[in-house]
């Protein structure tokens, strides 16, 4: 598991530092089954979770935002049938920090729980 687990999101204030281009594949290499995406011009983490039903995937869901509310961290949620979208970015930024890689690995290791 990554160690970006063990680590805590801090406060995302609107002067706080974008991950840089340096950093971004380090952290990316933690995280190996996330995307890169660019949505309205922000770049963005993206990983789709598969289940055995709705029920299953809408109570995924809910840890997800169970961390979302301990972290102080949102992400975007697409529950559909059998299947959850996350999307972790940074809106204060307008891009991804290192939070939104911290919340990435604590949402792979809630489908352990
Ligand atoms: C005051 C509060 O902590 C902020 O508005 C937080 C809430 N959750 C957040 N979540 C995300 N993903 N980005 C933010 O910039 C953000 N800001």
């Amino acid at each position: 598991m990554s160690e970006l687990t063990t680590l805590k999101c801090e406060a995302c204030r609107a002067d706080a530092p974008k991950v840089s281009d340096d950093e971004l594949p380090v952290l990316m290499r933690q995280i190996p089954d996330w995307t890169p995406v660019v949505r309205d011009g922000i770049l963005q983490l993206e990983r789709s979770y598969k289940f055995k039903n709705f029920r299953s995937a809408w109570a995924f869901h809910n840890k997800v935002a169970e961390l979302a509310e301990a972290e102080g961290h949102h992400p975007a949620l697409l529950l559909e049938w059998g299947k959850l979208t996350v999307t972790w970015w940074s809106h204060s930024i307008k891009g991804l920090h290192k939070n939104d890689f911290i919340c990435a690995a604590k949402t792979d290791a809630l489908l352990a729980e």
